[in-house]
């Protein structure tokens, strides 16, 4: 890359989601790690104030390329665009293989060194699927009716993929050459339209058969008379490292940090005040993360308990725990963890 970004001042380059569907969440994780920054209006580069990093926008779709090469350290992004990324660069690389460009051996480099992303861990927020979809009223029914039709999507190489095996589970060829070259030059039958939004629009005007595309709540496949028939991957938002970041302290702290984030979401403390002798059976319905922490009470024979428990339960854990006895029950939010 002509432009060294990545030395910036020494700073870790830190890749965010610049608009769309992850934006948000992500910028709300960056703000419960307490990662500082203020962003120029239409600037995409943004330097933390209180850490040596720099905030990198980008499209979500393009944070794995950067990742994956190492010009950026670390990235939010989806599963999917990091499955399509490392598809592409498998792709091309067997393509070139085929065409006597490269060596086996050096397209096992080139693969690797390009879809080079580590994923750290997963975010718990922009959980969907990608789905084969076709037209309500129509003639598909099976991904098979859509073998030797045009397909559009914005995810072309796991298409790609997906309709290689299965023209190859039809022709039931067995030959793994057969496959790679199915997977990777145009011997596909299957005509996959690259599409780059509101793929769903395709199939109403003529331009493809069925499509690729995400579904979440369902309602924009539904509003465009689509049905599902299949599901090519499920996906969610996580947070990728490259092989080798600049600073891999730095890396496990902002970790650290998104880690404890995400407990913090995800569980509440609760408390309540039982008899002693109805604690084991308390105990079993709340766990807590490790284990409860129990004190005595002034009043005898009675202990006060706090433990972790998860915020989707708790209704019910509350229901059981007043069951077993507990009393003066209180669920508190928790604003931040650390293990
Ligand atoms: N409906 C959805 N629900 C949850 N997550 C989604 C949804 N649509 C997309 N995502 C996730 O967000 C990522 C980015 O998709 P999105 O369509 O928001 O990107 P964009 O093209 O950058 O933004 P825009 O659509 O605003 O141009 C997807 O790769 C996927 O991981
Ligand atoms: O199942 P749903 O909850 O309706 O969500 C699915 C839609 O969300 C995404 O598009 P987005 O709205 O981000 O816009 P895009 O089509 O421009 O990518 C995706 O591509 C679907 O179109």
């Amino acid at each position: 890359m002509a432009c060294r970004i990545n030395r910036i001042e020494g700073r870790l380059l830190f890749a965010v989601p610049k608009k769309g569907r992850l934006n948000q969440a992500a910028l709300n994780l960056l703000e419960g790690a307490d990662i500082q920054f203020r962003r120029e209006h239409r600037l995409d580069i943004a330097l933390v104030k209180n850490l040596p990093i720099a905030l990198i926008f980008l499209p979500a779709a393009d944070i794995p390329t950067f990742v994956g090469e190492g010009q950026v350290d670390l990235g939010i992004t989806g599963f999917d665009q990091v499955q399509e990324h490392d598809a592409g660069v498998r792709s091309l690389n067997r393509a070139r293989r085929f065409s006597g460009e490269i060596t086996p051996e050096q397209e096992n480099a080139q693969s690797t060194k390009g879809a080079g992303c580590e994923t750290i861990m997963d975010l718990g927020f922009g959980g969907c699927k990608l789905q084969v979809q076709v037209p309500v009223k129509g003639n598909y029914n099976t991904p098979k009716d859509l073998i030797g039709k045009n397909i559009g999507t914005s995810f072309v190489h796991l298409a790609r993929r997906y309709f290689a095996n299965l023209e190859l589970e039809v022709d039931s060829a067995q030959d793994q050459q057969n496959l790679d070259s199915l997977k990777f030059t145009s011997k596909l039958r299957t005509n996959i339209i690259e599409l780059s939004g509101s793929v769903e629009a395709a199939c109403a005007l003529g331009v493809a058969d069925g499509i690729v595309d995400l579904v979440e709540s369902g309602e924009t496949m539904k509003a465009a008379g689509l049905k599902p028939i299949d599901t090519v991957i499920d996906t969610g938002a996580i947070l990728i490292k490259s092989k080798n970041p600049s600073n891999p302290e730095l890396v496990d702290l902002i970790s650290q940090r998104i880690r404890g984030v995400i407990t913090a979401q995800k569980y509440v403390l609760c408390t309540y005040n039982i008899e002693r002798g109805r604690l084991p059976a308390a105990t079993k319905i709340a766990p807590g993360k490790r284990a409860p922490t129990v004190t005595s009470l002034e009043e005898e024979g009675w202990v006060a308990v706090s433990v972790m428990a998860e915020k989707k339960k708790i209704a019910l854990i509350m229901d059981e725990l007043t069951k077993t006895g507990a009393t003066d029950i209180l669920v508190l939010d928790i604003a931040n963890t650390r293990s």
